[in-house]
């Protein structure tokens, strides 16, 4: 299901690249440019962390749905897709621990 979601979502977020500013949220963002992009998806990823502070379950959710969201458009706006980072996460779960430590520089 995770994945239905995400491929249905980032063919959306790939249609409003033709479509005009003002038709929608999306293409409004991209025509903004990369700028507001990162901006937005800063203010959710502090969203994000006010709402795990609260310890209200249902409003993290929340935003964290805002945050992925606002994270794909930046994938899509960079060319690049949610199967890029879920191979990228597939390919860590097939690395040992030890092979993931010294994959970031901090083994023995
Ligand atoms: N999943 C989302 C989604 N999640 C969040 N948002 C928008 O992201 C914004 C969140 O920003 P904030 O929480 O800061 O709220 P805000 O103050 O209203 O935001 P701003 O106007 O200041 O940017 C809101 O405007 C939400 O409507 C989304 N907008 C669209 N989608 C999906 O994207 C598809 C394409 O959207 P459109 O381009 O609008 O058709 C839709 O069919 C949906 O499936």
């Amino acid at each position: 299901m995770a994945n239905d979601v995400l491929h249905e979502l980032a063919q959306v977020l790939e249609s409003r690249k033709s479509a005009p500013a003002e038709s929608s949220y999306v293409a409004g963002l991209y025509a903004k440019g990369l700028d507001a992009i990162l901006k937005k998806v800063g203010e959710e990823a502090t969203e994000t962390v006010m709402a795990a502070k609260d310890g209200v379950p249902e409003k993290l959710v929340y935003e964290v749905a805002d945050l992925w969201f606002h994270t794909l458009v930046l994938l899509a706006h960079q060319g690049l897709a949610p199967d890029d980072v879920l191979a990228e996460l597939a390919r860590r779960m097939g690395l040992s621990g030890l092979e993931e430590k010294a994959r970031r520089g901090q083994g023995a």
